[in-house]
C-alpha cells in the first residue's frame, strides 16, 4: 500500500524499491535552467502547440524497446517543433541513463525535463536538467523537495493524479503542475483524469497534461480542458519521431 492506501501495480512497487536504493550525486548541483514558461510562450507565439516530447526507450507498459541514439531522437523531436524534451533517467524499468540526459541537454537548446522517481534530496544531484519531475504520490515531504529543487536552480514539475495530491502540490508552492492521466496503481490511462482536476488549478500555474495522448483529437481535448502543454511519450517513440511530434504540435 502507498500513501493513498491503494495497492500499487507490481511494476510500480518494483520501480519504487529500486528508487529507494539508488544513490544520488556526490555534490550539490547548481543549475542555470532554461525557462519552461518562456519556451511555452515562444511556442504559442509561433502557433505551435507546446509539446514536451519524451525520450523513453521502454517502459513497463510498452512492448519492446527502442535503442536509437538518444541525442538523435531528441534532435529529431526538436525538428518536429517540440517545446521541451523529457528524458527518462530511470535505468531498470525505462532503459534510461543520466548520461543520455546530459548529452541531450548539450545537444539541444530547449528545456530538458529529468524524468525519474526521486524520493530523496541527494537524488536531485545526480545530473543537471532544467526541469525535474517530483511525483507527489511518492514523496513524503513534498514542500522540502520542492524547496530543495528550487534552491539548486531546477524548475520542479510536480506530478499529481488526484485532487488531494493537487492540494499538496499547491501548498508546496509548485507553479508547474502535471496531471498524470495514468493511474500508477493500475497503470491504466483515462483522459478524464485531466478534465476532472484541471478546473481546480489556479490560472497562474503552468499546467501540463501527461500520458495517454495518442492523437490530434486527444491534444485538442486536453487543450480545451486547460492544458498549457502536453507531455507525450509512447505515441512519439513509435515510428518517425519528427513526423509524430509535428502531428501533435500542429493539432
Ligand atoms: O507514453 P505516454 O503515455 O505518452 O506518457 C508519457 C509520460 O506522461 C509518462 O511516461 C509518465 C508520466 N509520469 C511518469 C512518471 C514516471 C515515469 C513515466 C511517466
Amino acid at each position: 500500500m502507498d500513501a493513498n492506501g491503494e495497492e500499487l501495480a507490481p511494476a510500480v512497487r518494483s520501480i519504487l524499491a529500486a528508487a529507494r536504493d539508488r544513490a544520488g550525486g556526490e555534490e550539490r548541483l547548481s543549475v542555470d535552467a532554461r525557462s519552461f514558461p518562456a519556451a511555452v510562450a515562444d511556442a504559442e507565439a509561433e502557433g505551435r502547440v507546446p509539446v514536451i516530447a519524451e525520450v523513453k526507450p521502454t517502459s513497463p507498459t510498452t512492448d519492446g524497446r527502442r535503442d536509437d541514439e538518444p541525442v538523435d531522437l531528441a534532435r529529431a523531436m526538436v525538428d518536429g517543433g517540440a517545446t521541451a524534451i523529457s528524458v527518462l533517467t530511470e535505468p531498470d524499468h525505462f532503459g534510461g541513463t543520466p548520461e543520455s540526459l546530459a548529452r541531450i541537454r548539450e545537444a539541444v537548446d530547449v528545456p530538458v525535463l529529468r524524468k525519474d522517481f526521486i524520493v530523496q534530496e541527494s537524488q536531485l544531484d545526480l545530473v543537471a536538467s532544467d526541469l525535474i519531475l517530483l511525483i507527489a504520490r511518492f514523496v513524503d515531504d513534498l514542500d522540502a523537495l520542492v524547496t530543495a529543487a528550487e534552491e539548486r536552480g531546477f524548475q520542479p514539475l510536480v506530478e499529481v493524479h488526484t485532487r488531494e495530491e493537487l492540494d499538496r502540490a499547491l501548498e508546496a508552492g509548485a507553479d508547474l503542475i502535471g496531471v498524470n492521466n495514468r493511474d500508477l496503481a493500475q497503470l491504466e490511462v483515462d483522459l478524464d483524469t485531466f478534465e476532472t482536476i484541471a478546473p481546480h488549478v489556479p490560472d497562474d500555474v503552468t499546467l501540463i497534461a501527461e500520458s495517454g495522448i495518442g492523437s490530434a483529437a486527444d491534444v485538442r481535448r486536453m487543450r480545451e480542458a486547460g492544458a498549457d502543454a502536453l507531455l507525450i511519450g509512447s505515441a512519439i517513440m513509435d515510428g518517425d519521431v519528427t513526423e509524430n511530434v509535428r502531428r501533435f504540435t500542429t493539432a
